[in-house]
């Protein structure tokens, strides 16, 4: 399969391995994938399938062994490092499980940080904006002990939106949460897709969490074995028992 030139994020036959000799472990074997822009896709598999190695590499995290990724126009592998960090810190925004913000900032600081560190002063009509958007007009003061785990969440998804990024990499971004504030980061992640036109990739476990994506693609022994569009709790549930069972 070639790139997908259209695509926000494409990859094509790409290969990932981790250690060498005997240790030699094959995380990502021959994966194509393209996501178009405003699309939102949950990536499921077993653990080990190679989920969250697909997403390092997909977002320039990781160097890939074979293959090649396409990531907002531009392939990681033929970039310098200062040249990908640009790239990620322009283009790209990450939530992880953990939402890793700093707790002597208060909510709206650490939404602000990126674009410090971009050398960009927050104008604080877009640090607004971003605030009202996840819903937290008025914690903006707060500190991070001071929010719910997911208010904290929707803190971290506003500082990864705050610098309009073309793509949203999240790796199990509920999985510290509880199912009702689950529901509530999930929407908020389905709406940015739909309202701001920002490409989403997510990696989880959870059957509920994939159904709010428009597409789940499913993963197992680093390949993508199944696709499912417009993905409800139950077929998504479905994929992954026969997939825990049989392996493909
Ligand atoms: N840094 C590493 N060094 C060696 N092997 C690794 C490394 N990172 C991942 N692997 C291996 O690569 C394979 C894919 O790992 P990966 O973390 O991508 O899977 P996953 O589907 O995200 O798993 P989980 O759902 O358990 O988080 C696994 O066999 C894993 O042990």
């Amino acid at each position: 399969m070639s790139l997908n030139e259209s695509a926000v994020v494409s990859l094509s036959g790409v290969h990932k391995r981790y250690g060498s000799g005997g240790n030699q472990v094959t995380a990502l074997d021959g994966v194509d994938l393209s996501f178009l822009a405003g699309t939102f896709t949950a990536v499921m598999g077993p653990s080990g399938s190679g989920k969250s190695t697909l997403l390092q590499c997909a977002a320039g995290l990781d160097r890939v062994d074979g293959g090649q990724v396409l990531l907002a126009g531009a392939d990681p592998a033929r970039m310098s490092e200062t040249a990908l960090t640009v790239l990620r810190r322009e283009k790209v925004g990450f939530v992880f499980q953990q939402f890793n913000l700093l707790p002597s900032l208060t909510a709206r600081q650490n939404i602000e940080l990126p674009l410090r560190l971009a050398g960009r002063p927050p104008r604080p009509e877009d640090v607004d904006r971003v605030l009202a958007d996840v819903g937290l007009g008025d914690r903006a003061r707060h500190l991070p002990s001071e929010l719910s785990g997911g208010q904290q969440q929707r803190v971290a998804i506003a500082r990864a939106l705050v610098t309009s990024p073309d793509v949203l990499f999240a790796d199990e971004p509920t999985g510290a949460l509880d199912s009702r504030t689950s529901r509530d980061v999930l929407a908020l992640m389905r709406r940015v897709a739909a309202e701001r036109g920002q490409t989403i990739i997510m990696v989880t476990h959870d059957p509920v969490a994939a159904s709010y994506a428009g597409r789940a693609v499913f993963l197992a022994h680093g390949r993508i074995v199944d696709e499912v569009a417009r993905p409800t709790a139950e077929s998504v549930a479905a994929h992954m028992a026969r997939l825990e069972a049989t392996g493909c």
